[in-house]
């Protein structure tokens, strides 16, 4: 079974179609990585698949379960790192991974375990007992990071994990990630870093103007565009389709 089957995905907001047809599928293991300019559309279908926004027409389904129809089947495999995302900043780091934990832990020591590898993964030392209105844009993004993994979730799905992280944050952040999908994890994620996409991900999904353009593993893409980089196999779909 597709861990991810986008059929067709249309969404409109008013009279702008954002969505023209997303077409994609994912298999369990898989980094998954949806990249295209400003605007193609990654967060709206970002959102759909995790059932935050419903879908105008097209078929989305989740291990198999449509995310229109059950929701909150497919809320129980999903984990979903907003790229604006927040945390609470009156709390701790720690006092915010326990309070995340409490939700998805079953019993005692799965929430010890939670809160002990949400720690791990976050790598903010002692500062994790500082409260968050006292972090850096990358202390946050990471202790998000960790919010999203530590629940171990059979598919993370993170837009633009690693937004305002220098390089060696962000290095530790693809690390993480990688890892995470050696455990069993899927991985759909979005981003803008060429470099990133090409270095993280299993396949590639070119999205522009609302419709995906080309899909493929990096080694396949820049084949097939004679390049030596993603950022040029990208370069050459979004001009192609101006002029093309
Ligand atoms: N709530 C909304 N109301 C109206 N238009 C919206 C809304 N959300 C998104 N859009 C529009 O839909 C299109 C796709 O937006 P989306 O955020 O999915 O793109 P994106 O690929 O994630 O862009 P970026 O890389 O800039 O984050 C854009 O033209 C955007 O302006």
């Amino acid at each position: 079974m597709k861990v991810v089957e986008v059929i067709d995905l249309k969404k409109s907001y008013g009279t702008f179609q954002a969505l023209k047809g997303v077409k994609f599928e994912i298999d369990g293991g898989e980094i998954f990585g949806l990249i295209g300019p400003n605007g193609a559309g990654k967060t709206t279908t970002l959102r759909i698949i995790s059932t935050l926004l419903k879908p105008d027409s097209g078929s989305v389904k989740v291990f198999g379960y449509d995310v229109t129809s059950s929701p909150d089947d497919v809320r129980k495999f999903i984990s979903y790192l907003p790229e604006d995302a927040g945390a609470y900043k009156e709390l701790t780091g720690l006092e915010y991974l326990r309070f995340i934990a409490r939700f998805f832990a079953r019993d005692e020591a799965e929430f010890k375990d939670m809160v002990e590898k949400g720690v791990q993964i976050a790598k903010l030392k002692d500062r994790i007992t500082s409260k968050v209105s006292t972090y850096s844009k990358g202390m946050i993004r990471r202790l998000l990071i960790a919010r999203a993994l530590m629940v171990n979730p059979k598919l993370a799905i993170l837009d633009e994990p690693t937004s305002g992280l220098d390089v060696l944050n962000a290095q530790e952040v693809r690390k993480v990630i990688k890892d995470y999908t050696k455990n069993g994890g899927t991985v759909l994620l979005s981003s803008h870093n060429m470099l990133e996409v090409e270095f993280l991900c299993d396949r590639i999904a070119l999205i522009n103007e609302g419709q995906i353009a080309r899909i493929g593993s990096p080694v396949q893409l820049k084949q097939e565009f004679n390049a030596v980089n993603i950022e040029e196999v990208f370069t050459e779909v979004i001009r192609c389709s101006q002029t093309c």
